[in-house]
């Protein structure tokens, strides 16, 4: 794989794409290139095509999605659903029409059944019904797995996709509404913490469980998969641990320092209660995760302090 080949990252500027971006350009790759979504409207297929006629690039990564947490996908399904469908499928659609022979997909966990038998295994996917606070994201998800599957299996291109578990990291969206729980919870104890150690209100039983990847190390199994011809179409990627909600909290509150009492809100929902994934298959030819849960808190955390004046504000 030429280190001066162009790379197109699609959502270069989120939390996933910036993270791909520096551990591309960590591994010596020069030729990289991002748009932001002002400048090119991924929904909008006639500019994505005019976009990839003039680019021409030889490897396609999208990071690029509507994305939020359990909430977000809650109150907007529509958007979750159309615009991950049209984000995904002129993407798709342009590599494929521009001989673009890489092309990674990101989708997510929430593609396998809620009740599916844990840890989930790729072998899952399609076997029963959804989690239905966000099957639409799902649904669009699985989507462009089965687009890129039927480009490998038709074309013989190497298109595949990665199945990350919840991630977090530097550049995550800490707006209340619209993020996910952990970085929801570090920007909740912080304020409650300045505030005098104010009680702190969290959604749901706690009780659900969630798996944990830090993005970098999401990042690096990128890396792995343009690196290498992964054998099959589909990879879980994912720490193989889980924790509590309640558990997640307690780990928060103490790295945040506060010390005031948490309350948990039962008319919020609670989501699928597990989602651990299998990633054998995926640690099986070379990818395993290096970043510990507590660590990538204390990281996610640092960063959160020094960056304060720019984290997301993901209005929906
Ligand atoms: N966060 C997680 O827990 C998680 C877990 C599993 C999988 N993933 C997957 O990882 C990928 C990225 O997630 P993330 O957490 O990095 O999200 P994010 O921080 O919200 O970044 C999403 C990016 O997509 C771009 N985008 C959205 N709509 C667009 C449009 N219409 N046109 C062009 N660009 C558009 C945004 O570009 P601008 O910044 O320029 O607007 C943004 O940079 C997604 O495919 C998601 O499904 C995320
Ligand atoms: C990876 C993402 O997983 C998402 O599911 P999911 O893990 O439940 O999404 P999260 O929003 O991370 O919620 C995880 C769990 O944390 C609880 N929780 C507790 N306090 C909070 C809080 O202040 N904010 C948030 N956001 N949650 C909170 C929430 O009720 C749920 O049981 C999917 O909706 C996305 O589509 C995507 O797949």
């Amino acid at each position: 794989m030429s280190k001066q080949q162009k790379i197109y990252i699609a959502g270069h500027r989120g939390m996933v794409g910036s993270a791909i971006w520096r551990q591309l350009t960590a591994a010596g790759y020069t030729n990289l290139i991002g748009r932001s979504s002002a400048a090119l409207d991924l929904r909008n297929q006639a500019a994505v095509k005019a976009f990839f006629d003039e680019e021409q690039p030889a490897v396609v990564i999208d990071a690029a999605a509507r994305v939020g947490g359990i909430m977000a996908n809650k109150t907007f399904p529509y958007q979750f659903l159309m615009e991950n469908l049209q984000i995904q499928n002129n993407l798709i659609e342009s590599a494929h029409m521009s001989d673009v022979d890489k092309f990674i997909f990101l989708g997510s966990s929430c593609i396998y059944p809620k009740m599916a038998p844990q840890p989930l295994e790729e072998a899952h996917l399609l076997t029963g019904p959804l989690e239905p606070t966000n099957e639409w994201y799902a649904i669009a998800k699985i989507t462009g797995v089965k687009a890129c599957e039927a480009i490998r299996q038709q074309f013989n291109k190497d298109f595949v996709s990665l199945m990350p578990t919840n991630l977090y990291g530097e550049s995550d969206n800490f707006d209340l509404e619209t993020s996910h729980v952990l970085p929801a919870m570090i920007r909740k104890f912080h304020d409650a913490k300045l505030a005098g150690q104010a009680d702190v209100t969290l959604w749901g039983s706690g009780t659900p469980l969630r798996e944990f990847l830090y993005v970098d190390d999401l990042a690096k199994a990128v890396v792995f998969a343009l690196e290498n011809r992964l054998p099959q179409h589909l990879y879980n990627v994912g720490t193989g641990t889980d924790l509590s909600i309640r558990e997640l909290a307690e780990t928060i509150q103490k790295i945040v320092g506060h010390t005031g009492r948490i309350i948990w809100d039962a008319t919020k929902p609670d989501g699928t209660p597990r989602k651990l994934m299998d990633s054998s298959l995926l640690h099986e030819i070379g990818w395993k995760h290096e970043v510990e849960l507590t660590e990538g808190i204390r990281h996610t955390y640092e960063w959160f302090l020094a960056n304060q004046d720019k984290f997301k504000q993901v209005k929906l």
